[in-house]
């Protein structure tokens, strides 16, 4: 089967405050992927997550997401978008939050009760959110976002806060998704879930270092786990610069 892009970028920079926090970033999705963005805290993922959603507005370079430009009336539909603030209805049950963005999609109660399922609130779906745990809440957050078979996920950081076991299921969530089409773009600053991955963007301060599989990340730096290579790689960069070379 030919896979096609659900994401292309090239020549991307955004400014924010006056100060340029995206540089030149070009890559590609394809669709039906899990692909980890990954880079320490401040280097951009989030920003980088804003302007392909529409909420980031882009100094230069192009974006396409599912063939469109960002922040088309018709992606609506189409994205799922989780950010790091928990964005649901304290005073409502998750069931009731989850609902009301099914009827924004055109969802049934049979995808309200998946979503929920899925993030594991099932127990919990008659509770008000302000009295749910924090990671609770987030996972809350989450349902809302998978509900109405969104094609592309795009995930702020969805995992922080939250138990191994939750983690473990909500990847597992994330993979079985993938494997129906949907393709997923899933920031983290915890390089082991890296491994869980198709295929890594690793950023540093504004610019892509590289893109490629975790295997190759593994491979490229003769490390033992993500966390490491990840240090290597950007030891190898200072190195280059300390020496006059481009990044
Ligand atoms: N509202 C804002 N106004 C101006 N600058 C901002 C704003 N939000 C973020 N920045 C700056 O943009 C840069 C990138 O921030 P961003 O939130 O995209 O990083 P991040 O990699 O997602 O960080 P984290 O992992 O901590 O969430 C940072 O230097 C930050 O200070």
């Amino acid at each position: 089967m030919l896979s096609s892009t659900a994401v292309e970028v090239a020549g991307l920079c955004v400014r924010r405050g006056g100060r340029r926090v995206l540089r030149d970033l070009s890559f590609s999705v394809p669709e039906g992927a899990v692909v980890g963005l990954l880079g320490p805290s401040g280097c951009g993922k989030t920003t980088l997550l804003r302007a392909l959603v529409g909420v980031q507005r882009i100094e230069s370079g192009r974006a396409r997401v599912l063939d469109r430009e960002p922040g088309a009336p018709e992606l609506r539909r189409q994205i799922g978008y989780v950010t790091q603030a928990v964005s649901v209805y304290r005073d409502l049950t998750v069931a009731q939050n989850v609902r009301y963005f099914a009827a924004l999609q055109g969802a049934d109660a049979r995808e309200v009760a998946e979503a929920v399922d899925a993030v594991g609130l099932t127990d919990q779906a008659d509770q008000r959110v302000e009295r749910l745990s924090g990671g609770q809440a987030s996972r809350a957050s989450l349902a809302c976002a998978l509900v109405g078979d969104p094609q592309l996920l795009v995930l702020d950081e969805p995992t922080v806060g939250l138990d191994p076991v939750t983690r473990e299921s909500l990847w597992a969530h994330f993979r079985g998704l993938a494997d129906r089409g949907v393709t997923l773009l899933v920031s983290s600053h915890v390089m082991d879930e890296a491994s869980r991955c198709d295929s890594l963007l690793l950023m540093r301060e504004g610019r892509l270092l590289t893109q490629l599989t975790p295997a190759e990340l593994l491979q490229r730096t003769g490390a033992a786990t993500p966390d490491e290579a990840f240090l290597r790689i950007i030891r190898e960069q200072d190195t280059r610069e300390a020496q006059g070379e481009p990044a």
